[in-house]
């Protein structure tokens, strides 16, 4: 092995098989192929059909598919607004339309994605297309992106973004006069817009300016839950296309006490829509005794020929729900598939530790999954489901919104999520998930109600309309709308308040204006707002026209480029201009300081918090001192005193504790030991991380705007690094590849996959072969990624060798 990989890493770039290190364009097949093969494919070259069956299973397209994609408006390139359920396949459309605009069009384009977690998932299914078609695909999450966008001249890129960091790319390009390089944006789970916060409004700003700006950027939203069509229909100038496909039939019911009544959702008449179908009992009277609401039972009827999902409200409900369920199952659910079982729980064992829940749950063919997992145990455990070695999974409904897991049934435990009433939506989101296209003749879904109070308002849950999707351009007392005008000041889009209007009614708030009419708040007013703006030093009067024209000050300038919210840019201006007196580098604990984001509160354990002091090293502590945390204090709060008399800075001394977190992340400390010392979740750890990258990236685009902050460029970009990758040296080229985190980092490195070339070079199966719990699938996809990352290094050298 070792051999061959040394070999690999010493092929000439001449060499058949490493087309990767060519000095002319890579993949002179597909430019051939783009001349002479196009258009057999909807437009494309058949070797996407080719790659669609290989890759993905697909033989053909759905009838809906067929039907949206030769709509006379996709082909013109209108905008387009698609809805169909869950599971229905829209992805692929969105997909085909994406390989024509890089590989026919020859623009690029961007996939807007909510997660990062699914922009790294989307990247690596895109990988073998990109490497087979000849097209670049960039990541832009968390800590990456680079703002404007490397200017490509000899492939076309596919930017694969979350929703923050789409709008700083569009900021970015309209800034530099590229925004026409953009062919497309397509927006997935476009009801997002309605959410009611930062997110949805920010996807309002960034469609709205490219609409504004762009007469020829096409924009397509998906969605599997949007109601009032016609209001988006309105705002994006779109066609629409509606269906109600379903790959797999569903057939829906709602169990109250030991009634199952199936449901009819498309009657008119709420008293219709429940029919009694059946009692349900208990198969044994231990079950009987430990299981309330019937949820074993359900499982029963289906498992293990069939799989279950069961969402839950809360968190730690799944984990209860998991085990209640494996205490009572037969015992002769131990007997399947052990030797995989063990696999996956060696796949677990991270670090010497494994979560005692799953370690019990799994030999049942039973797992939770949520939020407080990490990736890797999340992923471990969608694949164990996948490949049919668990049968049961116990979930938030966050598995509905994220991960394509479909099941022969749904259960869902209670018409809540946390403490509130689910949404018609979000049912809708989790029912969809039952039936596996190919494998289920059908799928069903059990509600489980057993508060008396919640079987009125059910009725409306499983017949009523889906939840209105109302702009959130106003959230926080019209934030989104102050954000907006700053954007749109800053890139001079407009100058004076009299030109807000004409760009306001593009919003797709205005196009709701008469609908939620009592919404409209006073800062809508244009005057208002400015003078907000204007109060916290983000705009000024542009006193060089005196025509009431106003400009961005420098700090509404960096604050802008750099997407960073105006509420904090003040105090990261001071907390910044105060480090420059007296920043501690002796470590990184004041660096990161700087980095933990002002949202990321978590109320501090002060016993807790104390033993962090007391284990700091005394740099660390000088640091600590510095930014003005006082042992003492922190030293009264834990003996159990408030002192009252004494003001302490809470913000910052909570925004610490999370510093103290980051800081024992980042010298190396596993997850799990930061999650014990800390109690808090192995998920909240690694978002932490991920969310300190993303705004440290985004401290670093401030600063570049700010002369007086340039010492800390360097700094953070370099901390930017090591945040994202928290990691030896080694490991780092390795964890560049979407989706490669530190497990799978070490295992390659271990088995002598040290660069991305000898990855990019290895054949699937001697990756599968040298790599614990590694699929091929999941092998040729990590191949590709690595191949897209190389070529996109090697692209971005020449080209700068080109300039010289
Ligand atoms: N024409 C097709 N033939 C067979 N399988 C298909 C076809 N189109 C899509 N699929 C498969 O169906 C599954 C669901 O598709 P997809 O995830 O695109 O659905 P979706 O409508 O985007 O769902 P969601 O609302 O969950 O995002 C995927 O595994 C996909 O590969």
């Amino acid at each position: 092995m070792k051999d061959r990989l040394l070999e690999n890493a010493h092929r000439t770039p001449t060499s058949k098989t490493s087309n990767i290190l060519r000095t002319k364009p890579p993949h002179p097949p597909t430019q051939q192929l783009l001349t002479q093969d196009i258009g057999p494919y909807y437009g494309l070259p058949s070797k996407v059909k080719t790659l669609l069956g290989t890759l993905r299973g697909i033989k053909s397209v759905y009838d809906w598919q067929h039907k949206c994609l030769t709509l006379d408006g996709v082909k013109e390139g209108r905008n387009l607004i698609y809805s169909l359920p869950t599971s229905g396949g829209k992805t692929l459309v969105a997909e085909i339309l994406i390989f024509r605009e890089l590989l026919c069009k020859k623009k690029d384009a961007v996939f807007v994605l909510p997660f990062v977690a699914i922009v790294q998932e989307k990247i690596q299914s895109l990988a073998q297309f990109a490497v087979e078609l000849g097209f670049l695909v960039e990541e832009y999450a968390a800590g990456k992106g680079r703002f404007p966008p490397r200017k490509r001249r000899k492939r076309n890129v596919l930017y694969v973004c979350t929703i923050e960091k789409a709008n700083t790319l569009v900021n970015s390009l309209v800034e530099a006069s590229r925004l026409s390089e953009l062919g497309l944006i397509v927006v997935d789970e476009l009801h997002m817009i309605g959410e009611g916060g930062r997110r949805g409004s920010t996807i309002e700003t960034m469609l709205t300016k490219v609409m504004h700006v762009s007469g020829s950027t096409q924009i397509i939203g998906m969605s599997a839950t949007l109601s009032n069509l016609p209001d988006l229909q309105k705002f994006l100038n779109a066609d629409v296309f509606t269906d109600n496909f379903r790959p797999v039939a569903l057939d829906e019911f709602v169990k109250v006490a030991d009634s199952v009544f199936k449901v009819d959702s498309a009657t008119l008449c709420p008293e219709e829509r429940l029919e009694f179908h059946r009692m349900i009992g208990h198969q044994t009277k231990e079950i009987a005794k430990g299981d309330t609401d019937h949820i074993v039972s359900l499982v029963l009827e289906v498992i293990p020929q069939h799989s279950c999902l069961i969402f839950c409200p809360t968190k730690k409900n799944c984990e209860n729900v998991a085990k209640m369920i494996c205490k009572l199952l037969p015992r002769n659910f131990l007997e399947q598939k052990v030797k995989q079982k063990i696999s996956m729980l060696e796949g677990l064992c991270n670090e010497g530790e494994i979560c005692q829940v799953l370690r019990g749950a799994i030999p049942y063919g039973v797992a939770y999954h949520h939020s407080g997992l990490t990736t890797d145990e999340r992923r471990i455990i969608e694949d164990g489901y996948r490949n049919g070695v668990l049968s049961v999974i116990t979930c938030t409904s966050t598995l509905a919104a994220g991960v394509n897991l479909p099941a022969r049934r749904v259960i869902i435990r209670s018409p809540h999520i946390g403490r509130s009433f689910m949404s018609r939506s979000q049912y809708k989101q989790m029912i969809g998930r039952a039936g596996r296209a190919g494998i289920d003749t059908k799928g069903e879904s059990f509600l489980i109600v057993s508060k008396p109070q919640d079987q009125v308002k059910v009725v409306d849950l499983i017949g009523g309309p889906v939840e209105t999707c109302i702009s959130s351009l106003m959230y926080d007392s019209g934030k989104g709308f102050r954000t907006l005008l700053l954007n749109l000041i800053g890139l001079k889009i407009i100058t004076k308040t009299s030109d807000v209007l004409n760009f306001f009614s593009k919003t797709f708030f205005s196009t709701q204006i008469s609908t939620i009419q009592e919404k409209k708040p006073h800062l809508l007013e244009t005057a208002s707002t400015t003078e907000h703006l204007l109060s916290v030093n983000m705009i000024r009067m542009d006193e060089s026209t005196n025509d009431g024209s106003f400009q961005v000050t420098k700090l509404g300038n960096a604050t802008f480029k750099s997407s960073i919210d105006y509420d904090i840019s003040n105090q990261l201006y001071d907390d910044l201009k105060n480090g420059l007196q007296g920043l501690v580098l002796e470590n990184y604990l004041h660096l990161l300081y700087l980095v933990t984001p002002y949202d990321t509160m978590v109320s501090p354990d002060w016993m807790v918090y104390l033993n962090e002091i007391n284990r700091l090293e005394p740099g660390e502590l000088a640091a600590a001192t510095v930014i003005g945390i006082e042992e003492c204090y922190i030293t009264m709060r834990a003996s159990g005193r408030n002192p009252r008399k004494k003001k302490a800075n809470q913000p910052k001394i909570d925004r610490f504790y999370v510093t103290l977190m980051l800081n024992l992340l980042f010298k190396g400390k596993s997850v799990w030991e930061v999650s014990t010392r800390f109690d808090q979740p192995r998920g909240f750890l690694q978002n932490l991380l991920s969310n300190a990258a993303a705004f440290a990236s985004h401290i670093l685009l401030f600063t570049k705007e700010l002369d007086e902050l340039w010492a800390y460029q360097s700094l953070i970009e370099k901390l930017i690094q090591v945040l994202q990758y928290c990691t030896v040296a080694e490991l780092v080229p390795l964890m560049e590849i979407p989706g490669v985190r530190m497990t799978r980092a070490k295992q390659l490195l271990s088995s002598g996959f040290k660069t991305l070339a000898h990855i990019a070079t290895a054949q699937p199966g001697a990756l599968c072969q040298s790599i614990d719990h590694l699929s091929r699938k999941q092998a040729a996809q990590l191949i590709a990624s690595a191949k897209i990352l190389l070529e996109e290094k090697v692209e971005s050298l020449q080209e700068e060798v080109e300039d010289l």
